[in-house]
């Protein structure tokens, strides 16, 4: 369409152009091969001195100095520090080409609990990465379970949270007697007490913060609730922090206060927010026509709930009877807010609205500026 409308001289313009951004864009494409493979090197450097691929402070050095040389050039900062951002993604995600240091080389082996599950396979991943002996122990390999545990150095348990005590109470109380033992569940005041209570030796309770489909662990959080004998599984802690993840030790009973929040609640309402999108037979398709960036970002919050198990959400929801008390609060306040709306107090809805953005203070500004970068790239993958 766009072509019909111009003339001969127009077209030869455009293409003149077109050509010499098509050149632009690939010596960019070059410039990149370049930097991957410089990042490379420095991988390789890290990976002999046994250090993390993820440097925070180099990159906020760099990132404030690419910012300066941008604006002194008349590009916009965010533009680079975008750009950068990016391919310093790329730079974790290569790290697992020459894989992490290894930092207790006489370990024994591993044995995952859950192994074949999707968070139980990512630990399998990193720990074979960073050169430990990874066995799995699923549902069928029971038989064979103390030929498996024999010599093991750590046992993680990762299975539904459902079964997670149980199995810990009834079978893993035959571990070696230095062998740590890990877990991997979303709560972790109940799971950690069953370990204790079957192993004598080394315990400690991990939850990574994060779903299995991420592509490197740099950045992401793995809380950890210490058991007994830190010492014993101190290494373990720093091989985390090797992958890039950030640690936050927490007492278990704040842990699963703030995931009665972040899991259950949240999760319990996004499953309602679908089910009423379903109840009222929504067009989705038309809801993406005319869907605003934040909209979409919402639609798609909710979608990949419904693109993974209903049991892992069944699990992380009925986890903790306490969750109820938070879901119900929920229900209480979004009928105390109706009634306003029922009772047409605009005046009520716009105080009550004040005193929300009061108590989030210094919170609201900030996440307003992190969902801008949010919302301009979910309008960027649009395709049409
Ligand atoms: C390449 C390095 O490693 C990582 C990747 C970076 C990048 O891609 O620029 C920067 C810092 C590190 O997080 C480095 O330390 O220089």
């Amino acid at each position: 369409m766009e072509e019909r409308l111009m003339n001969e001289k127009t077209t030869a313009e455009l293409e003149n152009l077109r050509g010499l951004i098509d050149g632009v864009d690939q010596q960019l494409l070059h410039l990149l091969r370049k930097r991957l493979d410089l990042v490379a090197q420095v991988g390789a450097v890290k990976h002999g001195a046994g250090l993390p691929i993820y440097a925070p402070q180099r990159e906020a050095n760099m990132l404030a100095k690419r910012r300066e040389e941008a604006k002194a050039m008349n590009v916009a900062p965010q533009l680079i520090e975008d750009i950068l951002r990016r391919l310093m993604r790329e730079s974790y995600l290569n790290e697992k080409d020459v894989g992490f240091k290894q930092v207790k080389a006489d370990l024994g082996h591993v044995v995952i609990v859950g192994g074949e599950g999707k968070l139980g396979g990512l630990f399998s991943q990193m720990l074979t990465l960073s050169g430990y002996e990874v066995r799995s122990l699923d549902k069928d390999d029971w038989l064979n379970s103390e030929a498996i545990f024999a010599g093991a150095g750590l046992v993680i348990v990762t299975v539904p949270i459902n079964i997670t005590c149980d199995l810990i109470a009834q079978k893993l109380t035959n571990l070696p007697a230095n062998c740590i033992l890990a877990d991997l569940t979303s709560i972790k005041t109940a799971p950690v007490e069953a370990m204790l209570a079957a192993h004598s030796g080394p315990v400690l309770g991990l939850h990574p913060m994060f779903g299995p489909d991420v592509g490197s662990l740099a950045k992401q959080v793995v809380v950890v609730c210490h058991g007994r004998d830190s010492e014993a599984y101190q290494w373990l802690i720093e091989q985390i922090q090797i992958w890039g993840a950030r640690i936050v030790e927490t007492e278990s009973t704040k842990h699963d206060k703030a995931m009665q929040l972040v899991q259950a609640m949240r999760h319990f309402s996004s499953f309602v927010y679908g089910l009423n999108l379903y109840k009222e037979e929504a067009d989705i398709e038309s809801l993406l026509q005319f869907s605003s960036p934040i909209y979409r970002l919402e639609l798609a919050m909710v979608g990949r709930l419904f693109a993974q198990s209903p049991e892992l959400y069944a699990d992380i929801i009925f986890a903790q009877e306490e969750s109820l008390v938070a879901i119900s609060d929920y229900l209480d306040n979004y009928s105390q807010a109706l009634s306003l709306l029922k009772s047409g107090d605009r005046d009520g809805f716009v105080a009550q609205f004040e005193e929300v953005s009061r108590w989030f203070g210094d919170f609201a500004p900030q996440f307003q500026r992190e969902s801008r970068a949010m919302l301009q790239s979910v309008n960027d993958m649009k395709t049409g």
